[in-house]
């Protein structure tokens, strides 16, 4: 670390493989060095503090999304897809689109899908129990379940699924520099892409689903039918990989803290906290950007205009200045405040979508199970954006 006329410089490189893999330290170290550090590295900006991340988080006028919340500025190089019109835009063309989401996917929106989806969680775990009581928590749980429910709720077709997570995977890691996370999977995101696009169309979708309702936004004129597949292409995109992750993470954090399993078992009415517990504990959405509109005088730094910032959530969420004992997965902590959904105007509407999968899920394990434990390491899959579980083989006691 060195300071070039007060301001904190560092060589850390946060997409490397072993800081992917285990980013803990590396956030320590981020979070000591400063409220705000160059990394010389990228040419960017990085904030690994609470108080910073929440400021820039509900900043959206001095650090916008317009220019992309990736590595990459939007107007100085061509985004790999057309930009999404919640992520990458800002108000006011960020508004009715957020405003028709929030209306088909929002908490009372999901009512009636709760009966359901809890059906179908005690369905799969009953499958998963008449197997052996050992598996990969990640392939028959994390995995199977989101994939059960959610392209049903949205009107996919049967066919073709197989092309979510691999295309959620590359739309992740695209956030990051071109590494080789990038780079091994550009010959088939095309295809992964191709097949996502193609299900935005209105005739790719039935009837009722959220796909449907979104066309629906656009016959009453909230938005335009041209906005509408774009809309469809959001849940596809960030509606996915980001559950099965958050469920592996409370899956992992349950597995290895016994303690705290008993005391879901007890109370299963802590699941809902279980579940944002461990998107604080483990944030499955690590890190990602914004761009200064103006130099951004900070105190200590001044961040130029066209600069990225990049915000670790994952470090925030693990701050020993907002957080008692952070490192620690505690269903006796408050977890509400954590960026894990991100904070402000772009907080993760899917948010709602994402708590009733893990409710559903947590509620049929902890009826049905008694122990949960880890049988071996589980396995980290790096991505750029994602901390993201490749394997979390466990040994379960059927109640
Ligand atoms: C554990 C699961 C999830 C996590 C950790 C997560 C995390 C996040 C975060 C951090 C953001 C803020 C991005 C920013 O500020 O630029 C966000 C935004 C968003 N999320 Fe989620 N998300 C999850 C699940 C979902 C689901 C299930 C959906 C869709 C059904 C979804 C759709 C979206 C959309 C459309 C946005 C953009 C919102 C806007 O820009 O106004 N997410 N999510
Ligand atoms: O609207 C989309 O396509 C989209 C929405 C949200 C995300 C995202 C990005 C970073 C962190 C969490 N979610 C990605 C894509």
């Amino acid at each position: 670390m060195t300071t070039t006329d007060r301001l904190p410089v560092s060589d850390i490189d946060p997409f490397a493989m072993d800081v992917l893999e285990d980013p803990w330290a590396t956030h320590a170290t981020l979070r000591d060095a400063a409220p705000v550090v160059y990394l010389r590295r990228y040419g960017v900006y990085a904030m690994a503090r609470y108080e910073q991340v929440h400021a820039a988080l509900t900043d959206w006028q001095s650090f916008q999304s317009g220019a992309g919340v990736g590595l990459s500025h939007f107007g100085q190089e061509k985004p790999w897809r057309p930009p999404s019109l919640l992520l990458e835009a800002d108000p006011p063309r960020h508004d009715a689109p957020r405003n028709v989401l929030a209306g088909i996917i929002g908490p009372r929106a999901l009512r009636g899908l709760r009966e359901q989806w809890f059906a179908e969680a005690e369905r799969l775990v009953d499958e998963v129990l008449a197997d052996s009581p050992e598996f990969d928590a990640v392939d028959r749980l994390a995995e199977a379940f989101p994939l059960r429910v959610f392209p049903d709720a949205v009107g996919l077709p049967q066919e073709g699924r197989e092309h979510l997570l691999p295309y959620g995977s590359f739309a992740f890691n695209a956030f990051g520099p071109r590494n080789e996370l990038v780079t091994s999977a550009l010959a088939e995101a095309g295809e992964h892409s191709a097949w996502v696009n193609e299900q935005c169309s209105r005739e790719s979708l039935s009837d009722n689903g959220f796909g449907s309702r979104i066309w629906g936004a656009a016959d009453h004129y909230d938005i335009t039918h041209e906005q509408a597949p774009l809309l469809v292409r959001s849940l596809l995109t960030a509606g996915v990989d980001t559950t099965v992750n958050g469920i592996a993470a409370v899956l992992y954090a349950l597995a290895t803290n016994p303690d705290q399993w008993q005391r879901l078992r007890e109370t299963p009415s802590l699941a809902r906290v279980a579940f944002d517990e461990a998107v604080r504990w483990q944030s499955p959405v690590q890190t990602f950007f914004r761009t200064a509109t103006a130099d951004i005088d900070l105190g200590t730094v001044v961040v130029p205009k066209d600069h990225k910032i990049l915000m670790f959530l994952g470090a925030a969420n693990r701050d020993p200045r907002r957080w008692t004992d952070p490192d620690r997965f505690d269903l006796a902590r408050d977890p509400s405040g954590h960026v894990g959904f991100g904070m402000g105007i772009h907080q993760c509407i899917g948010q709602h979508v994402a708590r009733l999968e893990a409710e559903a899920l947590l509620t049929a394990l902890t009826a049905r199970i008694e122990t949960i434990e880890l049988t071996g390491p589980a396995r980290v899959r790096c991505n750029n954006t994602l901390r993201s579980w490749q394997q979390v083989p466990v040994r379960i006691r059927a109640a």
